[in-house]
């Protein structure tokens, strides 16, 4: 089997570059002039070389040659990338990258996958990672799901490298939310430690925006084990209380009304407000996620998004 990346950001680079020590990859990029140049992506993952097995181009047809196709581009960009390119991309194990909720569907990537390219084999790698900590080799667990009990074997096989161990589930529901919905919190993480409010205010935040993750898991009939796991409860530990997450930086700019750089990639800004209506519409109680995207839409600051949260009538836990 062989294996292409489909966008080279940090996280396609980083995969891209542990998958070259088993084999050839191609990794297709928008601008690879600099890249193949340099071998090294400049931009986007400084100070981690190509190795000789990796090989970057801007065709879509040379990278489509392969039987595996790794979807590493932004969660608002992946349905134009996928209809784009839709021709060249039928019959392909596609598996999605990227973490998020379309903010004008409500769904999360496979189901894009789903709805875009339906002969394609779906799956999601997400979990716990830094893309530099991948392309470092640092070792690192991920979650590998796709409803296809045979695929997903074959593509757990493939995608596992010397330092890169994928569990293998055929939950997609859980394991999309779980990468999609840690961002929220930890936008709320990092809002509370940079308006000073303390760990415990931190702790307080991870563990209900987990419970908030579960209610959204149950009503989408994902499996509670698998937000238990490492696209759950695994990637939310990792970037609520790490400043290597954007998510998490955002969350301290807002919490210190300092600026931020909004062309970074912050997957959980889009995905707060998607989620906050999908539960707005379903009526689960998700004060959390509210909380976020009224944040970011400028309709609370910190402290008045604290008092919403704290003067909630009680409860059981
Ligand atoms: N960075 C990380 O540590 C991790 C990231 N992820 C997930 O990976 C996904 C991508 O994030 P990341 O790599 O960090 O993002 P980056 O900001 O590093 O890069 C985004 C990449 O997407 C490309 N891109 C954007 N729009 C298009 C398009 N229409 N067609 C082709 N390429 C496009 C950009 O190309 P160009 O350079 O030309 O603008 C860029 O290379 C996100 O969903 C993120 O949550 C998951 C785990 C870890
Ligand atoms: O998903 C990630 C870690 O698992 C990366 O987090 P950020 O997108 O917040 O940087």
């Amino acid at each position: 089997m062989s294996v292409s990346v489909l966008g080279a950001g940090a996280f396609g680079t980083a995969l891209a570059i542990s998958l070259a020590g088993k084999g050839p990859v191609t990794l297709w990029a928008r601008d690879a002039g600099d890249m193949a140049a340099r071998r090294e992506n400049a931009k986007r993952l400084p100070g981690c070389p190509f190795p000789d097995r990796l090989s970057v181009t801007e065709s879509l047809a040379q990278a489509a040659e392969a039987e595996t196709l790794l979807l590493a581009v932004p969660m608002q960009k992946l349905r134009s990338v996928l209809e784009e390119h839709r021709a060249a991309l039928h019959g392909k194990h596609l598996v999605a990258c990227c973490k998020g909720i379309e903010l004008s569907s409500g769904v999360g990537p496979v189901s894009v996958i789903g709805e875009t390219i339906p002969q394609a084999t779906a799956a999601i790698l997400t979990g716990p990672s830094f893309a530099a900590d991948i392309a470092r080799g640092l070792p690192t667990a991920l979650t590998l799901a796709c409803a296809d009990p045979a695929a997903g074997e074959q593509l757990q096989a493939e995608l596992t490298t010397a330092n890169l161990r994928l569990y293998r589930t055929t939950d997609t529901t859980g394991a999309e939310l779980g990468g999609a919905l840690k961002n929220v919190v930890a936008i709320a993480s990092g809002a509370a430690i940079g308006a000073g409010l303390g760990e415990s205010a931190r702790a307080a935040l991870m563990t209900r925006g987990y419970a908030e993750m579960q209610r959204l898991a149950a009503h989408l009939k994902a499996e509670p084990t698998t937000l238990a796991g490492l696209s759950g409860f695994g990637d939310l530990t990792l970037t609520c209380t790490s400043e290597q997450s954007r998510n998490y930086r955002l969350g301290q700019s807002l919490g210190q009304g300092a600026p931020f750089d909004l062309s970074t990639t912050v997957e959980g800004a889009a995905t707060a407000r998607a989620v906050d209506t999908l539960a707005r519409e379903a009526a689960l109680d998700m004060p959390i996620t509210r909380a976020v995207a009224g944040l970011l839409d400028n309709q609370l600051d910190v402290a008045g998004a604290m008092k919403s949260l704290l003067t909630r009538p009680l409860k059981e836990e």
